[in-house]
C-alpha cells in the first residue's frame, strides 16, 4: 500500500518528547529519599516505557532491593516530584513538530498512547505547545488497572477517539511495538528514543533515525 494510514498513534516519552532528564531527576529524588545512591540518565532511561511504577521498581532493584510498602511510598514521592518538575527540561526531539505539520496537512489524524499517567501527559503536552495536535490522548490510567501497553486496548481506544480507520503507531520500547501488534497496526519505532540497544531487534515493521523519514516510512507501511 503506498497511502498514508487515516490515523497515526505516537508513544510520548522518548518517541516524540526528550523527557530522559526530568524522568531521572524524579527517580533521583525518590532514590535519594531512600538514601541510595543516584543513577544516570542513561541508565534510568532503560527503565522507562512500563510506566512509572515499574521504572521505579527497576531503579530500586538495582540500588539493593526493596519491599512493597518502600516501593509505595517511593512511588508518592516520585510523583510529587514529578507533578512539580514535568517540564524542566523536557524537549520534542528534532524534526517532530515538521512532521506532525506534514501529517496533519496529509489530513492524518494524531493521536497519543502513553503509560505516562494522563494527569502528567496532557500538562506536558501543552506546556510543550503540543496538545491541540491530538485528537485522542490515552494515558497509562486511562482505562484502569491492566489497561497500559503491552495491552492493546489503549491503542484500540486512541483508534476509536480518532475516528476509526487504518491505523499505524510510533514508539521506541518493546511496549509499544507489542502493543501495536496485538491490536493489528502496523508499529515504527524512533532510534533516538530509549531503548538504547537492539531497536532493530524489537520486530517494528520499521526503524526511523530521524523524524524527516516518518512520513515516507509509514507510506510504505
Ligand atoms: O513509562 C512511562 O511512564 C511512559 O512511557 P511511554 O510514554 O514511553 O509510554
Ligand atoms: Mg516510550
Amino acid at each position: 500500500m503506498t497511502s498514508l494510514p487515516s490515523i497515526v498513534g505516537f508513544d510520548l516519552d522518548g518517541t516524540l518528547v526528550d523527557t530522559s532528564r526530568d524522568l531521572a531527576a524524579a527517580v533521583n529524588h525518590a532514590l535519594g529519599a531512600a538514601g541510595r545512591p543516584t543513577l544516570p540518565v542513561a541508565r534510568i532511561i532503560t527503565m522507562v516505557g512500563g510506566g512509572a511504577r515499574r521504572m521505579l521498581a527497576q531503579a530500586l532493584d538495582a540500588t539493593g532491593g526493596y519491599d512493597p510498602d518502600e516501593l509505595d511510598r517511593l512511588h508518592d514521592a516520585l510523583l510529587d516530584y514529578y507533578a512539580a518538575n514535568i517540564c524542566v527540561d523536557s524537549t520534542s526531539y528534532p524534526g517532530v513538530v515538521e512532521a506532525l505539520d506534514a501529517l496533519a496537512e496529509r489530513g492524518v489524524t494524531l493521536g497519543i498512547v502513553t503509560n505516562k499517567l494522563e494527569r502528567f501527559t496532557r500538562p506536558l503536552l501543552g506546556q510543550l505547545g503540543l496538545a491541540h495536535r491530538f485528537a485522542a490522548i490515552i494515558g497509562g490510567d486511562t482505562l484502569g488497572n491492566g489497561m497500559a501497553k503491552p495491552s492493546p486496548e489503549p491503542i484500540r481506544t486512541m483508534i476509536e477517539g480518532c475516528g476509526g480507520g487504518r491505523a499505524a503507531f510510533v514508539g521506541d520500547s518493546i511496549y509499544d511495538v507489542s502493543a501495536a501488534h496485538a491490536a493489528g497496526i502496523p508499529a515504527l519505532v524512533y532510534r533516538g528514543g530509549f531503548t538504547l540497544e537492539g531497536v532493530d531487534r524489537l520486530g517494528a515493521d520499521g526503524v526511523i533515525d530521524h523524524y524527516d523519514q516518518l512520513v515516507a516510512m509509514l507510506e510504505r507501511l
